[in-house]
């Protein structure tokens, strides 16, 4: 069933239930968006009933819902592993994904490739055979047109993406400007990754390949189904 109802449900379930599998003593990586934030306030309800974790963020957003939710920090400058990331997407296609929406995928993809156990969660509206979503690009601001010609070389059709409720375009939480580079259907999303990851300015890219160790998907009834990806 499609999570079309417009409640979240299906984000909730997957959140809560991608919180539920945190153990005392673990470090855990805090994902941004909408479904991550469900997963922060469930940990923090469980750090309220005695739950022993800290939790390293991934944004501006993530870090002030920590706060609010009660759950301990670490810095990210601090941390050289982390027992479990939980973190939403975009898009998901066959264990891989296009992250990026809310521009944090360059923090976020520090702190998952940096966990023992990577758990993606999403709606089941997130789900598809190919991944075909455009790519969020962060890139240094004094490198935006040579990188909108290397991504236009690349099959690519970059937009700079613009604020809303502020003249001009976004400006990530690390300083840079984002491209929402459109490539249709990628036939293959591991080329693509490293292609896009040799391009000079490019700081970060939103295709995470090979690095979600499971997914759990919430539908609008709030039942949750969990799928191993490796
Ligand atoms: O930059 C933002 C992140 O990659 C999000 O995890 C992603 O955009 C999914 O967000 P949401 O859970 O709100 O759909």
């Amino acid at each position: 069933m499609k999570n079309t109802d417009g409640t979240g449900a299906g984000k909730r379930a997957a959140g809560e239930s991608a919180a539920d599998l945190v153990s005392d003593g673990d470090l855990v990586g805090l994902g941004t968006g909408s479904t991550a934030a469900h997963a922060i306030r469930r940990l923090g309800a469980r750090v309220d009933a005695g739950l022993d974790v800290r939790g390293v963020a991934t944004s501006y957003q993530s870090r002030d819902l920590a706060r609010e939710a009660g759950v301990p920090l670490e810095s990210l400058a601090d941390v050289r592993r982390v027992d479990v990331a939980i973190d939403g997407a975009d898009q998901v296609a066959d264990g891989d994904l296009v992250k990026g929406g809310g521009a944090a995928h360059a923090r976020e993809k520090v702190v998952d490739s940096a966990a023992d156990r990577f758990v993606v969660v999403a709606d089941d509206s997130k789900l598809a055979d190919a991944l075909s979503h455009p790519v969020p690009v962060e890139v240094l601001p004094d490198a935006r047109a040579t990188v909108r010609e290397a991504l236009r070389d690349a099959g690519g059709e970059p937009e700079l993406r613009a604020a809303e409720r502020k003249d001009g375009p976004v400006v990530t939480d690390n300083g840079n400007l984002v491209f929402d580079c459109a490539f249709g259907t990628i036939e293959d999303p591991g080329g693509l990754a490293r292609d896009l990851s040799t391009v000079p300015g490019v700081v970060e890219h939103g295709l995470f390949v090979g690095l979600a160790d499971e997914v759990h998907v919430g539908t609008a009834d709030g039942g949750v189904a969990t799928r191993s990806v490796r």
